[in-house]
């Protein structure tokens, strides 16, 4: 699935997307994480053909299947879950032995024959994506589909889609606010701010350290300013902070060229969310 140089806008002027390029084979997760308003949710309609006025071109294999979960999905609120399952299963014509196992692996019979109108957050959530799969799709789009639901939830969910994206090679685009948990499910995620992508994450760089320096209240400006190029360096109080790939040592000696000395040293390793902060720089955390 590709998507070149996409457009939208919903008011005259007023970009909600500009430009984005977008790409996602078989087989791999991709996380997509912004600000609220960023244009996380107006992309995956586009993706999943809710939206069909944008500009830019969408490429997609030969009948390539979407399946979504955006928003709110519509539902018969009156009636059950299964009901709901079966409405649509037999829309898709989709098979009783398929359908049993995303039951089961969304650990959703015991509440199947409650009214949809009766569940709770998370369990419209589970239904959403058993809807979103009932199709049998290539890819499959998700918008915050953790929402909702508690820590069991969310581990069974996200432990879940891996294991779709094993077993039948589909395309997995997912958002969701937790950084953490999209670092865990993802393969790359993009980092989109005002309707553009301004970075892609690749969730093996492991080489990548944030490291953090204390130094005396003295020397801490000054420190700063001899640091100030490193990219997304950060300062607090007596700390500074940045992500760094390298050999700590020819920073130091450049330091104590000028006879200044941290008073402590820690590396640990860079996250999505160091990452997703150092993008956002400017943004109120
Ligand atoms: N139907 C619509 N009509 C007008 N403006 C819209 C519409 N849908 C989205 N927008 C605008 O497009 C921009 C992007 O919104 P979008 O919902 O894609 O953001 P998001 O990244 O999904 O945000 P959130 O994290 O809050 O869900 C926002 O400025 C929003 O106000």
């Amino acid at each position: 699935m590709e998507m070149k140089r996409l457009s939208k806008s919903f008011k005259k002027g007023e970009l909600a997307l500009s430009k984005v390029d977008f790409t996602m084979q078989r087989g791999e997760v991709v996380g997509l994480v912004g600000p609220n308003g960023a244009g996380k949710t107006t992309l995956m309609k586009v993706l999943s053909g809710i939206i069909v006025k944008y500009d830019g071109e969408l490429i997609m294999g030969d009948q390539a299947k979407v399946g979504s979960l955006i928003e709110k999905p519509k539902f018969f609120p009156n009636r059950s879950g299964l009901y709901n399952i079966n409405y649509f299963s037999a829309l898709y014509g989709a098979s009783n032995k398929q359908m049993d196992d995303i039951i089961e692996s969304l650990k959703m019979a015991s509440y199947l024959k409650k009214k949809v109108k009766h569940y709770s957050l998370g369990m419209k959530q589970r239904l959403g994506i058993a809807l979103a799969l009932i199709s049998n799709p290539d890819y499959l789009i998700l918008d915050e589909p953790t929402n909702g639901m508690d820590p069991d939830g969310i581990r069974n969910i996200l432990g879940y889609v891996r294991e779709l994206v094993k077993e039948r090679n589909i395309g997995v685009l997912i958002s969701s606010h937790i950084l953490e948990d999209v670092e865990n499910i993802s393969d790359r995620v993009y980092v989109i701010k005002d309707g553009a992508f301004v970075n892609q994450y690749s969730c093996d760089r492991e080489h990548e350290q944030v490291i953090s320096l204390a130094f005396s209240e003295g020397e801490v400006h000054k420190a700063f300013s001899m640091l100030g190029n490193e990219e997304g360096i950060n300062k607090q109080q007596n700390l500074i902070s940045f992500i760094y790939d390298g050999d700590m040592k020819p920073i130091l000696q450049h330091l104590g060229q000028q006879e200044i000395y941290p008073t402590d040293v820690k590396s640990k390793s860079a996250t999505l969310e160091d990452f997703y902060f150092e993008q956002m720089k400017g943004e109120a955390k």
